[in-house]
């Protein structure tokens, strides 16, 4: 056990894989006592008596005080703020298991950029509807947050949501470093859906890349991206500063750019020919934009929300559309020339 400030606060991150495991780091950093829950024993094993996560951070040294448990009651105990972390698609099942355990009164903290199949519902939506807690409890963090480059101590920035300022002030504060600054601000709405919309618009521009198109193509789909993105969060009542901040345009640069995205790199596949069921069977990490893709075009649907490039993903996903075909100048509701 490393000597830590006897104010260091005492926190718990849920979910050990490539972003648990790097925010865990951040948070280690920046001073916390960090204990995290990890599904598999040896994987808790390795973080606490290796300081390494080798299946999804390989050659990445975890810092001392940052430990690794396969129980939850073992990790939550004495917590001062949760961190969650697991595959969107799960979270629901994960909060039933620590609905009695969770700390009275404290944080708690979204690390995910996903929906929920069936409800549609955001993260933080689901978190207050399954552990039953005040919004002014709930916090989101989103930006352009690749884990790898973070994990590498590579400076960069996030966004810390929450309804109440002052919880969003607490995460901020201990999820700082020096290699890691979070500003904030109380649309979670935005900067929650800004998490989710940039994979869908990377999984695009992955396909564009697969096919072989340059950087034109690309371009154009990031732009008309953000405008998508934005009318999305805007009719859902998020601030369209917002999506022009670390949370949107921040992370939509950073995921479409980047090889280490595996949305990104999910398109490429695609692109490239695969099926959807073989690009599935090849990642072997978590593609939030894959399932997100038919909730965000329901919840369109809703408000009229028009949202042509995640429409063609949609129809690349499901083999009706030949990736050669996506093509941003499809992007529009008509044939005749529009406004920008
Ligand atoms: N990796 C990044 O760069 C990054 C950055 C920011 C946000 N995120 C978001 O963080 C979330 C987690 O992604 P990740 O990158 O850590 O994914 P990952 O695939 O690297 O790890 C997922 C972890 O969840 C565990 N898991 C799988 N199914 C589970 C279940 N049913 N219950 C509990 N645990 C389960 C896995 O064992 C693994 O430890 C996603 O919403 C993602 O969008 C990722
Ligand atoms: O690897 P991705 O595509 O899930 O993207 C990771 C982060 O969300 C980038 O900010």
């Amino acid at each position: 056990m490393p000597n830590l400030d006897a104010d260091a606060p005492r926190v718990a991150v849920l979910g050990a894989g490539s972003w648990g495991t790097t925010f865990a780091k951040i948070l280690a950093d920046g001073g916390a006592d960090v204990v995290m829950w990890a599904r598999r024993r040896e994987v808790a094993q390795e973080i606490t008596e290796t300081h390494r996560n080798s299946g999804y951070l390989p050659g990445i040294n975890l810092p001392g005080n940052l430990r690794g448990h396969d129980s939850l009651e073992h990790v939550l105990a004495g917590a001062e703020q949760v961190y969650l972390s697991v595959p969107s698609q799960s979270l629901r099942a994960n909060l039933a298991s620590i609905r009695d355990i969770v700390p009275a009164d404290v944080p708690v903290v979204s690390l995910m950029k996903g929906v929920e199949k069936g409800s549609g519902l955001r993260m933080s939506e689901v978190i207050r509807d399954e552990l039953r807690i005040d919004e002014e409890r709930i916090a989101v963090v989103s930006g352009p947050n690749l884990a790898l480059e973070i994990a590498k101590r590579q400076p960069t920035a996030a966004v810390v949501s929450s309804a109440h300022r002052d919880t969003a002030v607490a995460v901020a504060q201990v999820a700082s470093n020096e290699y890691f600054r979070c500003f904030v601000n109380t649309d979670v709405v935005g900067t929650e859906f800004g998490g989710v919309l940039k994979n869908l618009i990377a999984v695009a521009v992955g396909i564009a890349d697969g096919v072989g198109y340059g950087e034109n193509t690309k371009a154009s789909i990031i732009t008309r991206g953000l405008v998508e993105i934005t009318d999305f969060a805007v009719a859902f009542g998020g601030r369209s500063e917002t999506m022009t901040g670390l949370a949107g345009l921040g992370d939509l640069i950073a995921t479409c750019e980047s090889p280490l995205s595996r949305n990104n790199t999910a398109g490429r596949l695609l692109g490239q020919g695969y099926a959807f069921a073989q690009v599935i069977a090849q990642m072997n990490q978590t593609a939030e934009g894959l399932s997100s893709v038919g909730p965000i075009l329901e919840l369109a649907s809703t408000k009229g929300v028009s949202m042509p490039i995640v429409a063609q993903v949609a129809r690349v996903l499901e083999g009706t559309l030949d990736p050669r075909e996506l093509a941003p100048h499809l992007a529009t509701d008509s044939d005749e020339p529009q406004g920008e």
